[in-house]
C-alpha cells in the first residue's frame, strides 16, 4: 500500500472532555486513515455523541487536540471546520422541510461553490450547480423525488437527502451519524447500498448502534466504553474479542459473533 492510502486524515490527541465530575471522552487518541470505512461503536452513553460534538467544534474539549490532514483544528469554529472538509451529516430542520431535494441541494452546492448569494436564481442560470445537482440527486436515489417537498418524504429518502447534502460539501472526511436510525425495514436496503458506494476517496467515520450496517460497513472498528477506547480493530477482531462481548451483553445489546 502506498501512503496516500494509509495517512491519517483525521487524528485525536489525548481528547478530554468534563462535564463537571463526569469524564464523558477520556484520553481518546483516534486516527482515521484517507479513505477508511472506520466505525464508532459503544453501548449507550458511551460518549460517542460527545466525540463527535468534539470532532465538529460543537463542544470545546477540557484537554488534548484535534488534527486534520496535520492540521490543529481544536479551536475551529463548527463552519470552519466544513470548509476544511469534515462534515457531519446533515440532520434537517424546520426550514428544509418547504424545500425540495434539489432546491436544498441547489442551495448547498450554490453556497459551496461561492455562489451563495444568488441559489435563488432560476437554476438554469447556473450549470456548475446544476450539474452538481443532478449528479447528488441520482447517486442518492432522489431523481423521482427531486420536486417532492421534503415534509411530504419517506423517512429513508430523508436520510438519503441528509447524506446527499453534507456530500455537497465535497467532504474530505464525513461523519456519518446513524444513518439508518429509524429507517423502516422496507427502506433500510437502499439506504445501505448507498451508504457502501460512497466515492472511495471519502473518509468516512460512522456512528451507529445498527450492528448489522456496522459489519457490512466498517473496515475498521473503535469501541468506547466510558468515554474511553476499550479496544480497536478488524470487524472480526472486534467480533471475537471477549471484552467486547462481555460489554454488549452487559448492555443487553447484541454483537456479531
Ligand atoms: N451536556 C452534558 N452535561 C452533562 N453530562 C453529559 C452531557 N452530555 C453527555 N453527558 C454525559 O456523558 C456521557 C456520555 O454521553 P454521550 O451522549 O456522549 O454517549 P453516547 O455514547 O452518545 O450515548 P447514546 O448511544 O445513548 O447516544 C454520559 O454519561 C452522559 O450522561
Amino acid at each position: 500500500m502506498n501512503t496516500s492510502t494509509t495517512h491519517t486524515v483525521l487524528r485525536t490527541e489525548g481528547l478530554v472532555k468534563r462535564f463537571g465530575g463526569i469524564a464523558a471522552t477520556q484520553d481518546v487518541s483516534l486516527n482515521v486513515h484517507h479513505g477508511a470505512r472506520h466505525a464508532l461503536i459503544g453501548p449507550n452513553g458511551a460518549g460517542k455523541t460527545t466525540l463527535i460534538n468534539l470532532l465538529t467544534g460543537v463542544l470545546e474539549p477540557s484537554a488534548g487536540r484535534i488534527l486534520l490532514d496535520g492540521n490543529d483544528i481544536t479551536t475551529l469554529a463548527p463552519h470552519q471546520r466544513v470548509r476544511r472538509g469534515m462534515v457531519r451529516t446533515f440532520q434537517i430542520n424546520q426550514l428544509f422541510n418547504s424545500l425540495t431535494p434539489q432546491e436544498t441541494l441547489a442551495m448547498v452546492v450554490a453556497q459551496h461553490l461561492g455562489l451563495g448569494g444568488r441559489w435563488w436564481q432560476p437554476l438554469g442560470r447556473q450549470p456548475a450547480v446544476n450539474e452538481r445537482c443532478d449528479r447528488l440527486l441520482e447517486q442518492f436515489h432522489l431523481g423521482d423525488v427531486r420536486h417532492v417537498r421534503t415534509e411530504h418524504l419517506a423517512y429513508g429518502k430523508r436520510r438519503l437527502l441528509e447524506i446527499a447534502i453534507a456530500l455537497a460539501c465535497e467532504p474530505r472526511v464525513l461523519l456519518l451519524d446513524e444513518p439508518v436510525a429509524g429507517v423502516p425495514a422496507g427502506e433500510r436496503e437502499e439506504l445501505l447500498r448507498t451508504v457502501a458506494a460512497l466515492p472511495a476517496d471519502v473518509s468516512v467515520l460512522l456512528i451507529e448502534h445498527d450492528m448489522d450496517l456496522v459489519f457490512e460497513f466498517a473496515r475498521f472498528i473503535t469501541v468506547l466504553v466510558n468515554g474511553a477506547v476499550l479496544v480497536e480493530g478488524t470487524p472480526e477482531a472486534i467480533a471475537n474479542d471477549p471484552q467486547v462481548k462481555a460489554v454488549y451483553l452487559g448492555h443487553g445489546e447484541a454483537i456479531h459473533g
